[in-house]
């Protein structure tokens, strides 16, 4: 795992936590904000590519392309704070083999899988799919070019310091098919990510995510590889993390919004601290 850091129940935490599709109006169920109410974003996302800065990793298992940076400065910038301010936040709670689990930063999704389809009942979802907010929308589109793939779900972290984290694990759901490929885009501040192979102790990499990076994680690297983003005792900035990934059926619509919006309340920026929303 991650260390003597690492809170032990944040071990435990799953793996598992991104429609190209137009998602039709969805009902309003209780405990949902009204995500109509999401404001649109003053940036463009298109004008905010950096091109030509991308490098493949290649060793063996290991498959990775980094995007460095993926996003200019200004727009990774206002996109940061327009995820801060404008999403809904969750800091998910839940139970797993008798040990209650407190999910060590905040989280937030959009999306649904690639089995539904336009016009047909959402009741079979055990949390009602939220469609994804035009900005975001509109940065897929752009990942999906760059990366060569296509994602239904944005899982969001938010990192609000060092004590805030992800443990060692890999996103290799079976509900993501076999040699899943995920973009995993960094904005605001800078956080290390770790690999480490799962039978090989000695084969480790480091990377610097720093604001407008992203990296894919493609082929077999999540079969034979874990990532983290580990917790610092060193003061680091707050870190928002952006990744696209492809459900392709219920289990993963029901998945990730089990563990990235659970039950709990909205939580919204309150004097630069998240705090739960009353009566939400
Ligand atoms: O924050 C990051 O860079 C990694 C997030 C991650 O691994 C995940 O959400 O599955
Ligand atoms: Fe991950």
């Amino acid at each position: 795992m991650t260390g003597k850091r690492q809170a032990p129940t944040d071990c435990l935490e799953p793996s598992s936590k991104l429609a190209r599709v137009a998602i039709p109006a969805i009902e309003r169920s209780k405990g949902l904000p009204d995500y109509d109410d999401i404001p649109p974003a003053s940036f463009d996302i298109a004008k905010g590519i950096r091109q030509n800065h991308a490098r493949a990793i290649k060793k063996g298992d290991l498959d990775l392309v980094y995007f460095k940076p993926f996003l200019a400065s200004a727009t990774a910038k206002a996109l940061y704070q327009w995820c801060l301010t404008a999403l809904p936040w969750y800091k998910v709670q839940y139970r797993t083999r008798g040990i209650d689990i407190d999910t060590p930063r905040f989280t937030t999704t959009f999306g649904i899988d690639q089995a539904f389809k336009p016009g047909s009942s959402l009741s079979v979802y055990e949390r009602k799919p939220r469609p994804i907010p035009a900005p975001l929308q509109a940065l897929l589109d752009q990942v999906s070019q760059a990366t060569g793939a296509d994602y239904n779900f944005l899982l969001i972290n938010f990192y609000q310091d060092g004590t805030n984290s992800i443990t060692y694990h890999s996103d290799d759901e079976k509900f993501l098919g076999p040699l899943p490929t995920i973009a995993s885009l960094s904005l605001g501040g800078s956080r290390d990510f770790l690999m480490k192979h799962k039978e090989d102790p000695k084969r480790k990499e480091k990377f610097l995510l720093e604001a407008g990076d992203l990296i894919v994680m493609r082929g077999s690297t999540q079969a034979k590889w874990l990532h983290a983003v580990p917790k610092r005792t060193s003061t680091v900035q707050p870190r928002i993390n952006i990744t696209f990934r492809k459900a392709l059926n219920i289990a993963g619509t029901n998945n990730y919004y089990k563990y990235n919006v659970g039950d709990g309340p909205v939580h919204k920026l309150v004097n630069g601290r998240m705090q739960p929303v009353a009566g939400t």
